[in-house]
């Protein structure tokens, strides 16, 4: 079966979305940077509705000409302040960025990266990343597709919010070429569980890393052992209650005996936000699989 394609008549926004509304006013450097930078950095997206980060139907990207070349595409879904993606640019010259991100003061920080750093290779643009899916990004268009720490969503009430699921992936077997890479980080084992569960139920992909780090190797075994995520922004979690209501958290439910975790992608500089995991204590689960 072919991956899904949005048709103009196709409702958007028919279910919830990943992002809630934070602060969009920009100030100082970020302001100035929206309004010197943008027409260089930030794609014009044209939208259906007031809401800043939709997409109109019928629009598609021509990539060549917002790069002003052709060149392999990496896409970065919720690049935050830009970190990772101008730094794996800035070493990768011969391949082409776009940072796909809702957060108005997040995609300034970016672009004010990109000026510093002189990068040619990166463009930005403000949307829901599952409505760019649908038809903005050209179907096969994309190499390699990233999605690192989205919003963990942690309330059972609020999983259906998660970025990464079965439609999400759907969507991203769309836009990558055969043989593209999928890439994706989380760390929190409940959300590292669903993302592996739904691309390995999907007939798009394959795990790069099917088999390996099982048992005591495998992250998930340790986070169950460890307990660690049993404190949630430094306050213990009473089992079973919000906000961290998974089945697996502090919960040992025993050995992760399916695995199919990736090694920690190099390509990747640390964030702060996988700093902060990390002081934390908490495990960062990566995937990579493959459109196949
Ligand atoms: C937890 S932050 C991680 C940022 C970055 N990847 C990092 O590691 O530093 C998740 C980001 O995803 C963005 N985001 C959430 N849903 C999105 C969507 N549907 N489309 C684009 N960006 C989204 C949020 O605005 C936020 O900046």
């Amino acid at each position: 079966m072919e991956p899904q394609e949005q048709t103009p008549d196709q409702p958007y926004r028919t279910q919830p979305v990943s992002f809630v509304r934070r602060g969009s006013r920009l100030q100082g450097r970020r302001r100035e940077a929206w309004d010197e930078l943008a027409e260089a950095f930030l794609i014009d997206v044209p939208r259906i509705e007031t809401a800043d980060t939709s997409v109109a139907p019928g629009f598609v990207l021509d990539v060549d000409a917002a790069f002003g070349r052709s060149a392999p595409l990496v896409v970065e879904v919720g690049s935050g302040l830009g970190e990772a993606i101008t730094h794996a640019a800035e070493f990768d010259p011969d391949r082409d960025y776009l940072a796909l991100e809702v957060y108005r003061p997040g995609l300034a920080q970016t672009m004010l990266r990109i000026s510093q750093k002189d990068l040619t290779n990166v463009r930005t643009a403000q949307v829901n990343a599952a409505e760019a899916f649908a038809g903005m990004i050209p179907a096969s268009s994309v190499a390699e597709l990233w999605t690192f720490f989205p919003d963990p969503w942690h309330k059972v009430r609020h999983h259906k919010r998660r970025l990464v699921k079965a439609d999400y992936v759907e969507r991203a077997a769309r836009i990558l070429e055969p043989g593209g890479i999928f890439r994706l980080a989380t760390d929190w084992s409940s959300y590292a569980v669903q993302m592996r569960a739904v691309l390995d139920a999907s007939e798009h992909f394959e795990n790069l890393h099917d088999g390996e780090r099982t048992g005591a190797a495998s992250p998930l075994t340790q986070v169950w052992e460890s307990r660690v995520e049993s404190v949630v922004g430094g306050a213990p979690v009473r089992e079973g209650k919000d906000p961290v209501s998974t089945g697996n958290t502090g919960v040992n439910e025993g050995i992760d005996e399916r695995g199919g975790w990736a090694p920690r992608f190099e390509g990747r500089t640390l964030t702060s936000f996988e700093n902060k995991a990390i002081t934390a204590g908490r495990m960062v689960f990566d995937l990579a699989y493959r459109r196949r």
